[in-house]
């Protein structure tokens, strides 16, 4: 069997350690704080991120990342984006060239504007890499609810074997070879999220809501496409699947921040209030470069961005995308000109 690490003991790792060490692998868990290793050991629970949910007693539970890491088959990234980087080079020394990096943090990296292979790439060039990504709130992973994601890889054989690794009967896992399209899909799901949850904080309707999702996942394409993604990626699990269950979902932390801005709290009371990581918001200020780096129209970002970056009022930005030239709907996915 497997020796499986997870680095980020927050709900996402937690939830896939237990979803592991049911499968029988041998799983260790690191985490840096000393009284939640202190809880998770003694109490065999993670009350801030995952309430009653157990920890089975077999999960090795541990502050040491060389013995998180060294005997690891595959080690799994589950903290934010933003720590990706450091997390990689913790590892560095300690974990075998040929064990599968799977990282399943879903954004970008702030100043670099990377995606997160390129970044475990910079630092773990010789290991394999796969992202697994898709609509999989770990609340419900963990109470073992049908779940359904999808694994991508440069090498389709590793994916496979994630596949194999993490498929159980609650947990299904689909290939995927576009991982640029998979990652992106799962970054900027972060950031509509995060508009619905504005649109919710102003007491804007269900139409109003369907309108940032579609026109959403509109945008996500477009710039996914012109960065080398497949279209058919982001109408996937990690592209539209994600988008659905975050855009909607009381778990998402990015809809729940977007509700408290479009009432009115500061980004600061915000992500005080959240006290989890909040993906969007970095993920809206790396699309916002990534577009304009590209030539890329994507409106709600940018909107989103004036209301994090430049203090403009939640309304106005409603009324600035409502008020934009006048459009034919597909032309812009698909290139394809409506007069001829
Ligand atoms: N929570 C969920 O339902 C899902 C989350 N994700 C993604 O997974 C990533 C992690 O999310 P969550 O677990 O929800 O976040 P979280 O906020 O619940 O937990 C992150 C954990 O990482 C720890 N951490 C931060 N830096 C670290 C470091 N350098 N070394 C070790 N631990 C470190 C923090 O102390 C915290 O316990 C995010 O990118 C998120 O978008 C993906 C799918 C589902
Ligand atoms: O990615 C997720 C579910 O698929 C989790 O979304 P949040 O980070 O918004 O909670």
């Amino acid at each position: 069997m497997e020796k499986i690490s997870i680095i980020g003991a927050g709900s996402w790792g937690t939830a896939l350690a237990i979803l592991l060490s049911d499968k029988g692998y041998e799983v260790s868990l690191y985490a840096r704080r000393k009284e939640q290793i202190d809880e998770m050991k003694n109490n065999r629970t993670n009350k801030n991120y995952l309430g009653d949910i157990k920890i089975p007693n077999d999960i090795i539970i541990t502050d040491e990342i060389k013995e998180a890491v060294e005997s690891a088959d595959v080690a799994v990234m589950a903290v934010s984006s933003q720590q990706v980087r450091n997390v990689a080079e913790s590892i560095k020394n300690y974990v075998k060239k040929e064990a599968v990096i799977v990282n399943v943090a879903k954004g970008l990296e702030k100043g670099t504007n990377l995606r997160i292979s390129q970044v475990v790439n910079s630092v773990l060039s010789d290991n394999p890499f796969v992202v697994l990504s898709g609509p999989s709130h770990a609340e419900e992973v963990a109470m073992k609810m049908p779940t359904t994601v999808v694994a991508a890889s440069n090498d389709i054989s590793k994916a496979e074997y994630i596949q194999d690794i993490f498929s159980n009967e609650y947990f299904r896992v689909y290939t995927n070879p576009d991982v640029l399209g998979v990652e992106l899909g799962g970054a900027l799901k972060n950031i509509i999220a995060f508009g619905v949850g504005i649109i919710d904080g102003l007491g804007y309707g269900d139409n109003t809501k369907a309108a940032i999702m579609t026109r959403g996942i509109t945008e996500i394409t477009r710039l996914g496409a012109s960065l080398g993604g497949q279209i058919s990626t982001f109408a996937g699990l990690s592209g539209i699947g994600d988008l659905i269950v975050t855009c909607t979902s009381s778990h998402s932390r990015n809809r729940r921040a977007g509700i408290l801005i479009g009432k009115g709290y500061s980004l600061e009371e915000t992500l005080k209030e959240i006290h989890m990581v909040v993906e969007g918001i970095t993920a809206t200020e790396v699309a916002y470069n990534l577009a304009k780096e590209k030539n890329v129209d994507m409106p709600i970002t940018k909107e989103i961005y004036r209301v994090l970056y430049e203090n403009k009022d939640v309304k106005e930005s409603v009324k600035s995308l409502m008020g934009r030239t006048k459009k034919h709907e597909t032309e812009d996915i698909f290139n394809i000109d409506i007069k001829q």
